[in-house]
């Protein structure tokens, strides 16, 4: 079977690795110098036993490096990643577990773990800022700890249909109702000719109006723009916009990718080129084989240290009135799925954000839509 996932040397050492925290504050523990990857920070975790699952490691190891009791904690898998240390090769196993107040309140004075490792409170801004060294398998963590909790989407322009400029209503809606600070996923999705021309104008003119708003932009416009008589212009825009996130490839653009790939099976850095190489990715999956093209795609950026996928968009869950043919899978079909994916997963499809605490039990790290998420 076609795989890129790293071929290693030596065994693997699987770990499970918990990244704890209460509200923005995240648990660290510091690795002395005689281990491996030491004098650095580390996230609670450990070796998997042979006999056991990764969740039972993570409850084990929470348990005997800080005493903190996770059996009844949410785990939400943040995904999984492949590192070769050179003298080791590690899979991480990677989940998300949300404290209780009240286990925040007993166990936050603690300096030291129960194996005598320093313990700190991490904000989160320092953490993803670098404030803290970690080893560099963690870079990918810190990439999937940048995906907010929910994401919006933008109205296709065909909604704005009825309009004598549909374009300048599309603009003006957004500009009205995207909530401060937003991940937004830019998607305008036109279907004359006239209107794609205007679709990366449109973009820019977005992020220029609402500054605040965090953009996720369509992976063939970030292309189109790199492949333009003016890509420098455009690459400088690209890579110096703070506020551009990631690019974003649909379900169909996937298996195009997967199904090229497969005809010329040497991934190198020209392979994936056209997939914006210098930011993350978030990926569309509604499937079982999209959601292997994902973690194959993954898997090679981070062989090739690319700017890791940073979230699959995993939909339909429930029926939407935007893809109203389509047949949803219901939670607990999209719960086993999301399992499957190497990368946080983000449910999408017939929510609201006060669905978030389900959406979280059924594995899923963010929550996506669009008219709910929208403010009035
Ligand atoms: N716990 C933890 N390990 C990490 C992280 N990032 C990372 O690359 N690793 C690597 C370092 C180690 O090679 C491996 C964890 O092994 P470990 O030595 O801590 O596991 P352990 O406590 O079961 O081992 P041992 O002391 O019983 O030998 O994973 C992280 O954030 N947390």
């Amino acid at each position: 079977m076609l795989s890129y996932q790293v071929q290693p040397t030596s065994t693997i050492v699987n770990v499970a690795v918990a990244v704890i925290h209460y509200q923005q504050q995240y648990l660290l523990g510091f690795r002395n110098k005689t281990q491996h990857q030491g004098n650095r920070y580390e996230f609670v975790g450990g070796k998997i036993e042979a006999d056991e699952t990764a969740r039972a490691a993570l409850i084990r190891e929470v348990s005997e490096e800080t005493g903190i009791n996770i059996k009844d904690n949410v785990a939400v898998k943040l995904g999984r990643l492949h590192h070769d240390y050179g003298d080791k090769h590690v899979c991480l196993q990677v989940y998300q577990v949300a404290l209780t107040d009240a286990q925040f309140a007993k166990h936050q004075y603690e300096s030291h773990g129960l194996e005598g490792q320093p313990l700190v409170w991490a904000d989160k801004n320092k953490l993803l800022a670098g404030d803290y060294p970690l080893p560099a398998a963690n870079q990918t963590i810190l990439a999937w700890l940048q995906l907010p909790t929910h994401l919006v989407i933008t109205y296709p322009l065909a909604h704005f249909s009825d309009q004598s400029n549909a374009t300048a209503a599309w603009l003006a809606y957004q500009q009205q109702h995207l909530p401060q600070d937003a991940w937004v996923y830019i998607r305008i999705k036109a279907s004359t000719v006239n209107e794609q021309s205007q679709e990366i104008m449109l973009i820019k003119q977005l992020m220029d109006l609402r500054p605040d708003i965090n953009g996720v932009l369509p992976n063939h416009h970030i292309s189109q723009m790199l492949t333009t008589d003016n890509q420098d212009v455009h690459q400088a825009y690209i890579q110096n916009h703070p506020h551009i996130k990631a690019g974003h490839l649909t379900h169909t653009e996937l298996m195009q990718w997967f199904s090229d790939l497969k005809k010329q099976p040497k991934p190198n850095q020209k392979d994936t080129k056209c997939l914006s190489i210098d930011q993350p990715l978030i990926i569309s999956c509604h499937d079982i084989d999209s959601i292997y093209a994902a973690n194959q795609l993954a898997a090679i950026r981070l062989k090739n240290q690319q700017p890791p996928v940073i979230g699959m968009l995993l939909s339909p869950v429930l029926a939407t009135q935007s893809h109203p043919d389509d047949v949803p899978l219901g939670w607990e079909a999209w719960s086993a799925l999301a399992q499957l994916a190497d990368m946080p997963v983000i449910s999408l499809g017939g929510l609201s954000p006060i669905m978030s605490q389900q959406a979280s039990h059924y594995g899923a790290t963010s929550i996506a839509g669009i008219r709910e998420f929208l403010k009035d």
